[in-house]
């Protein structure tokens, strides 16, 4: 039904401009301006896509710093949402770094400085007993990827607050970028449970709830209501945490893996990233992994995963549990993880040296550190997920290049004021020898160095999960996921572990087959006539303006 109209100029047709969904800016044909009561409301001018990409990406790069060019971004996905997504596609490699790492970070960091229009779900505390309601209220019944995050542990800057919905945010853009998953289908989601970052507690520009941190069983409590809310208007919706702290992080994965389709993207997907990581490098350094040794710096959330799926690995191919834990050396703040001496959670048990093998270690009472480990246990691959800025230094460089003709060298934290190196700099200490991959994207002397990020894994986790149905999302998903994406040989030359980011769409379907056939073998998931190959390529979204009142 048309609205009525006022003053010649249909109120229908503000809403279809001001629907990021439904606007297509300068390019409604004459035909649309007619037909919809657009003539006036726009400039005369009738453009295309393709001119329209062309005058916006001219305005980005015109831009001095990357945080004007995210925000540049953002309102244009506010706005035209299909031509936020075509650019995207266009210029992935240049763009991925503002919508994503490293640019994300700092959008998080200055999100109240910078907020203008609302985007996703904010559930905060005071809402409590609400949720179900908020939800119910929303026009959405199709979602099918949520992302949700509580702001403690954004990257690796910490609390966040509130800010940290840019996460969710880009993440799904990435969800639509990436693995074609309709945007009107997504659902960014912050728990705004309060914040302990003092600083934004006492900025007047905070826009989150101003009150510390709720925890304990009133935090579960209300996290329990958000899922069983979700549970309950989205049955068949996959839910994905993001940057939550770690405890909570590995708690709630724990606690939820079973009861509807969910993971941990900094535990499962990070994990997954660097195994593949690890496998593309063991081809390219001629080493067989059985034998060596691997050292995790920072036993977090994330380190632990990448610990766990390694060792899933090596008993994979073999191995006995006890003989792939004596290959993993995980090193944290206070050293080497070692059994009752400094191990503070379960997910670092698992993961620890027994005590009595680590005795001969001890020097003057206190577990080895990193470089001590390195010299130790000789490793072929140095993974840093701590967070540490330039915890790999020189002395452990090279100690890592003495122990290795080709060492291979992960410093995985985000954003690049975290990261435990700099691409540059491996290369640097280890006279080019080193095989390297980074959170950030990064350059090295011989051009872009391999991002080993989960942006690789978690769009191609999401698709197979919505294209096959499963109903738990399993950690064989993700190791066949990991090997899917080793398999895939870059076409560059050179030390590249991945192929480059422009290739993120066609890895996010090898990526859903792989889980897709995973369902299908443990979980029972049927095919669908076609094969999943056509189902994935038929959920596919794509970034072409469409009728503007079609449904
Ligand atoms: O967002 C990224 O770049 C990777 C990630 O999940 C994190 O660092 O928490
Ligand atoms: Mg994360």
């Amino acid at each position: 039904m048309k609205q009525p109209r006022q003053n010649g100029i249909g109120s229908d047709a503000k809403a279809i401009l001001s629907d990021p969904l439904r606007n297509k800016g300068t390019a409604f044909t004459e035909e649309e301006r007619d037909r919809l009561g657009l003539h006036g409301l726009l400039p005369n001018h009738v453009s295309t896509m393709d001119g329209q990409i062309k005058r916006r990406i001219a305005v980005l790069r015109a831009f001095s710093t990357p945080f004007e060019k995210y925000a540049f971004l953002r309102d244009l996905q506010d706005t035209n949402e299909t031509l936020f997504y075509a650019l995207l596609a266009r210029h992935r490699s240049e763009l991925l770094p503002l919508v994503y790492t490293p640019t994300v970070g700092e959008a998080c960091v200055r999100f109240s400085e910078i907020y203008r229009r609302a985007r996703g779900l904010f559930l905060s505390y005071p809402l409590k007993g609400r949720l179900f309601e908020i939800l119910a209220a929303l026009p959405n019944d199709d979602v099918e990827v949520i992302c949700v995050t509580d702001g403690e542990r954004i990257l690796g800057l910490g609390d966040q607050g509130a800010g940290g919905m840019g996460i969710p945010i880009g993440k799904l853009s990435l969800y639509t970028d990436c693995a074609g998953i309709d945007p009107a289908r997504t659902m960014p989601i912050l728990l705004d449970t309060g914040t302990d970052n003092e600083e934004l507690l006492d900025n007047p520009l905070y826009v989150g709830w101003r009150h510390h941190r709720v925890r304990g069983a009133e935090y579960d409590a209300f996290v329990e209501e958000f899922v069983e809310a979700v549970r309950k208007r989205w049955p068949r919706a996959l839910l994905q945490w993001e940057d939550f702290a770690g405890p909570n992080a590995v708690t709630l994965l724990g606690r939820y893996r079973c009861r509807l389709p969910t993971f941990n993207d900094d535990i499962q997907g990070t994990a997954a990233t660097a195994l593949a990581a690890i496998l593309a490098a063991e081809r390219l350094a001629g080493i067989d992994l059985i034998e060596r040794n691997i050292v995790v710096f920072g036993a977090g959330a994330a380190g632990c995963g990448i610990a766990e799926l390694i060792l899933g690995e090596l008993v994979s191919r073999g191995l006995t549990r006890e003989a792939a834990l004596a290959r993993i050396h995980a090193v944290d703040r206070d050293g080497l993880l070692i059994e009752h001496v400094n191990v503070v959670t379960a997910s670092q048990a698992r993961i620890a040296r027994p005590h009595t093998e680590a005795d001969a270690w001890l020097t003057q009472q206190q577990a080895p550190s990193l470089i001590e480990t390195i010299e130790r246990a000789r490793p072929a691959v140095l993974i840093g997920t701590s967070g540490q800025f330039e915890a790999f230094d020189k002395p452990v460089i090279e100690a890592m290049t003495r122990h290795n003709d080709r060492p291979i060298i992960l410093p995985l934290s985000n954003p690049a004021i975290r990261a435990e190196a700099s691409a540059a700099d491996v290369q640097t200490w280890s006279n080019g020898r080193a095989i390297i991959g980074t959170g950030s994207p990064s350059h090295g002397s011989n051009g872009a160095v391999t991002q080993v990020n989960n942006v690789y894994i978690f769009p191609g986790i999401g698709l197979g999960a919505v294209v096959s149905g499963a109903e738990t999302i399993t950690e064989a998903m993700f190791a066949e996921a990991a090997k899917c994406l080793a398999s895939l040989v870059p076409d560059e030359d050179g030390d590249r572990l991945f192929p480059s980011t422009d290739h993120l769409a066609e890895i996010a379907d090898s990526i859903a087959l792989a889980v897709c056939r995973v369902a299908e073998r443990d979980l029972g998931a049927i095919p669908p006539a076609g094969g999943w190959e056509d189902a994935i390529a038929g959920h596919r979204w794509a970034p072409v303006y469409r009728d503007p009142v079609s449904p």
